[in-house]
């Protein structure tokens, strides 16, 4: 019998699929990994790669496995669900998802700030991901009933945005009614100062229905919030309701809930009720992963050699593993030079010589406030005078006085050649407005605490 189930396992897992209108992630990451591996008398043994899911798969998949293999095979079976590393040696694998329709509409997006990017199917699975990817996908299966709270943790840049936003497209795909909303916990704060003060006209009763009346809230770099004790008790309440509703909550966090250590004990609890997963530092196989896949994304095509050598220098970081490549083909348009290995070198030489490490410098400064504020480092020490850029701007002269020790005429030079008064002028207008605006006192801290994380 093991025989003719394993020739026709692939049928099964499909009209799995098709029959029960399974999507192609899920198919991929619950099906395609199991493995018929054992038959006796009645009972088939199934090979699970990862221990944390065999309770979901039984939840989810056991009844439909059983009919199907019954209904192929003829064969009326109980089964078992074992660990394939207690059976056999774990392989290594990064698997590439593709799904192709994405037809959540444009709107959705935008009114739950949403990353068109940021899907499963660009998302790179591998072993230092795994478990958070499984997680994630089960939570979009099944928002508010398994993994509640989700709280995804992990060092900086390794995909926990992505992750959750992939999450909420998933679920507003299945569901366009859906009411989804994403927020970093700075724009939570800065919301509830404007809401405490009246600001814009906004009453706290209009911000609590905001954030409760959602399906599912998904609350990035909680971390954030450590040590402001108003946003943490308005936090404790929008969860509590968003939690008796049944409705999904997913936190993001630099480290585990445990080890932020001015949490308060109510919210620590809260946060490990559900399931807490990590993100790792990516191995060299799921770094060339993910550069093959962002060159297929964006059209490049680039040598193995140059791939290989980004994937060997790049290591902690994917979006500096991301900002590698860019930069590379940027190099070579603007040089209008052939992608070589010297090209490549000479672009990354900041990025990869050993002093590169986490001094804080003014161009540190300038590139976390550029991410931050959403605009280019270029633009942002261009010449352009819009509101949108002076701002930044100005926010980066500030931090470089506080946060470095570089002359003005250093600081001027770093943002694209500016005189000394200017950055006096910028410096000053900051620190004044600090004075009196919370919004910007929260974002100054949040910012210092991204150049600087200890
Ligand atoms: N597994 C992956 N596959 C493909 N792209 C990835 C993966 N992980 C991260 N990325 C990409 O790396 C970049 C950084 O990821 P993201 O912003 O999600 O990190 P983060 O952990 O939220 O960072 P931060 O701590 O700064 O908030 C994004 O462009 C994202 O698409």
């Amino acid at each position: 019998m093991l025989e003719e189930i394993k020739e026709k396992w692939d049928e099964i897992l499909l009209n799995i699929k098709e029959e029960h209108d399974i999507s192609e992630v899920s198919y991929r990451t619950w099906l395609l990994p199991l493995i018929p591996d054992s038959v006796d008398k009645d009972i088939l043994t199934i090979l699970v790669p990862d221990s944390a899911f065999i309770s979901y798969v039984k939840k989810k998949y056991e009844f439909l496995l059983k009919i199907t293999i019954e209904e192929i095979t003829g064969f009326q079976c109980e089964l078992d669900f074992k660990l394939k590393s207690d059976v056999k040696e774990p392989e290594k694998e990064n698997r590439l998802i593709n799904v192709t329709n994405n037809t959540v509409s444009q709107l959705a997006l935008q009114n739950a700030n949403l990353n068109p990017r940021y899907t499963f199917d660009t998302f790179v699975v591998g072993k230092n991901n795994n478990l958070a990817h499984a997680a994630s996908l089960a939570v979009a299966e099944s928002p508010g009933e398994i993994y509640n709270p989700l709280f995804i943790y992990g060092g900086v840049g390794l995909g926990k945005t992505h992750l959750m936003h992939s999450v909420a497209h998933f679920i507003l795909k299945n569901n366009p009614n859906a009411k989804i909303l994403y927020v970093t916990s700075e724009k939570f704060t800065n919301e509830l100062i404007d809401a405490i003060r009246n600001k814009n006209n906004v009453s706290t009763t209009e911000f609590r229905e905001k954030y409760r009346n959602n399906d599912v809230l998904l609350i990035d770099d909680i971390q954030f919030i450590i040590g402001k004790e108003s946003t943490q008790e308005e936090f404790f309440h929008t969860f509590n309701a968003l939690y008796e509703a049944k409705k999904q909550i997913i936190i993001s966090s630099d480290r585990p809930p445990r080890e932020i250590e001015t949490l308060e004990d109510r919210l620590r609890s809260r946060f490990e009720w559900g399931l807490t997963v990590d993100i790792q530092p990516p191995d060299y196989e799921t770094r060339m992963a993910i550069l093959r896949k962002k060159e297929e994304l964006e059209g490049y095509n680039i040598d193995n050699e140059i791939i290989k050598y980004i994937a060997t220098n790049v290591k902690s970081n994917i979006r500096e593993l991301e900002g590698a490549l860019t930069k590379i083909v940027a190099s070579s348009k603007l040089n209008n030079k052939e992608i070589n290995l010297e090209l490549a070198e000479e672009a990354l030489k900041d990025l990869i010589s050993p002093n590169a490490a986490r001094e804080v410098t003014p161009q540190l400064i300038i590139n976390i406030v550029s991410e931050h504020f959403g605009i280019t480092p270029l633009d942002l020490i261009g010449q352009k005078r819009s509101k949108e850029l002076v701002f930044p701007r100005q926010i980066v002269m500030y931090l470089c006085g506080d946060m470095t020790s570089e002359s003005l005429q250093n600081i001027g030079k770093a943002l694209g050649g500016r005189d000394h008064t200017t950055i006096i002028h910028g410096t000053k207008k900051i620190a004044s407005e600090l004075k009196t605006d919370e919004n910007l006192k929260n974002t100054i801290d949040i910012l210092k605490k991204k150049i600087n994380p200890q």
